[in-house]
């Protein structure tokens, strides 16, 4: 056996699977070949994990993001999207987005994600080699799109060169252990139909998933109402371009019969609550998607939004948002948020095959979180201490593919002292490059 991880309580996050006190995960290769109580799980290996009495889970999926903006965390608060993107984040990232400062940015997403328990990720973003690049350095798994809107991005001068740029990234990484490649279409209001039309038939002939923002503002779906007399979801619908490889970023204005439709065509929701709240956005209706079996899993955005990439937050803050907003204290209990973090997150990127739970035959993406800090004592039931206790900190070792990234709470792949190092030189030059845009005007 390659790697053993032993001394915890295993969730699996099977359906209907109980906890396993004091179980084992047997790992060889990338893959999971045991999973079950320590004393049916052979022995000896190469490498054993002690979780110290904590929980051993899946990793956390997280559905949506944009990586490289933790360069721009805390640049812009406390505005609505639409000023928020216009005004200050599409100058800022015209002033300062080359490809070098996305690698530094992936590289430090990347790193605070692992520490997070996060072991995949769905980012869309620009500049997509270099950011399926900086991802394979860190060893995490991630969807890595190229993005297409109808003005120049920071990587493609033109709509036409984004489609081209998609064609060779997903030729490039077919059959990848760790990267699957993606294309991405902003949004339906960024992006005419044609060119959505173009970018989802790529997703198709790839066989690869189709990333777009859908509803997020009621602007958004007040203006789709007035122009075309539509909802954005019914417009993209139309298009022929919803499919189960289509992950719809937001849906936060949808009508019953948007839910319909997206249940019906088997498309993935990543539900971003806590940059919802920030922006001001609103609410998806999660509770009502889940009822109708619309697949979901969570996403934080980027954290120029969040303002961070801790994904077990935006678990937690919605176990709670949404018991607030019904008034019922039974609507999405610990068992279905963590579900949602991990398998649901999962089946949304298309990999439920690969990874989301512990099973035998999926890839090795397993977090460790330790449960002996005050906040944490006494553990009676897991989920439940995952969704209402948990934190961040407690994340202790991490594996993705089979590899230990993060063990006692150090990253193993890469140098995070020198990355900070980096990250602070570049800070005052983003924030120049971005007031020096905003006094041009
Ligand atoms: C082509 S995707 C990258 C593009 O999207 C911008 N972005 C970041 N967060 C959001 C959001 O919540 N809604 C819409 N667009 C967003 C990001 O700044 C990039 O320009
Ligand atoms: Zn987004």
């Amino acid at each position: 056996m390659d790697l053993l991880i032993v001394n915890g309580t295993v969730l699996t996050m099977e359906p209907g699977a109980k906890p396993i006190v004091d179980g084992a995960v047997a790992v060889r290769g990338q893959d999971i070949v045991a999973v079950g109580p320590r004393e049916s799980v052979p022995v000896p290996a190469a490498k054993v994990l002690d979780a110290g009495g904590g929980l051993i889970l899946p990793g956390f999926v997280n559905t949506h993001t944009h990586l490289a903006m933790v360069l721009l965390r805390g640049l812009a608060d406390d505005l609505p999207l639409k000023e928020w993107l216009e005004q200050h984040i599409w100058p800022a990232e015209k002033a300062v987005m080359d490809a070098e400062t996305v690698k530094l940015g992936t590289l430090w997403a990347a790193v605070e994600s692992l520490k997070a328990g996060v072991t995949c990720v769905c980012d869309m973003y620009f500049y997509a080699p270099t950011v399926a690049e900086a991802l394979e350095q860190v060893g995490i798994r991630g969807v890595v799109p190229e993005s297409i809107i109808d003005f120049p991005t920071p990587s493609c001068p033109s709509p036409e060169v984004a489609l081209e740029k998609q064609r060779e990234l997903c030729e490039r990484y077919r059959q990848h252990p760790l990267i699957t490649p993606a294309v991405a279409a902003h949004a339906p209001y960024s992006v005419n139909a044609k060119n959505i039309a173009k970018a989802a038939e790529l997703a198709e002939e790839f066989d690869v998933p189709f990333l777009i923002h859908v509803a997020e503002t009621r602007w958004e779906m007040e203006t789709f109402q007035k122009e075309k007399g539509t909802t954005p979801v019914q417009y993209l619908a139309d298009l022929g371009v919803l499919s189960s490889r289509t992950v719809a970023a937001h849906c936060v204005h949808v009508t019953a019969e948007d839910i319909a439709t997206l249940a019906e065509l088997g498309v993935g929701v990543a539900a971003n609550p806590v940059s919802n709240l920030k922006l001001a956005s609103g609410v998806a209706p999660l509770p009502q998607m889940l009822a109708q079996g619309v697949k979901v899993g969570f996403g934080t955005d980027g954290a120029a939004s969040n303002n961070t990439l801790d994904l077990l937050r935006d678990a937690q803050i919605a176990a709670l948002l949404y018991k607030g907003v019904t008034g019922d204290p039974t609507c999405m209990p610990a068992p279905t948020v963590a579900a949602l973090l991990t398998r649901g997150g999962a089946e949304v990127l298309g990999l439920g095959k690969v990874v989301g739970t512990l099973a035998v035959g999926k890839r090795a993406d397993v977090v460790c979180l330790a449960t002996h800090e005050p906040h944490a004592v006494p553990v009676y039931d897991p989920e439940s201490h995952l969704i209402y206790a948990a934190r961040a900190s407690d994340v202790q070792h991490v594996v993705v593919n089979g590899k230990t990234l993060v063990e006692n709470h150090k990253v193993l792949t890469v140098d995070e002292d020198a990355l900070r190092r980096e990250v602070f030189r570049l800070a005052p030059k983003v924030r120049g490059a971005v007031e020096a845009v905003k006094a041009k005007g």
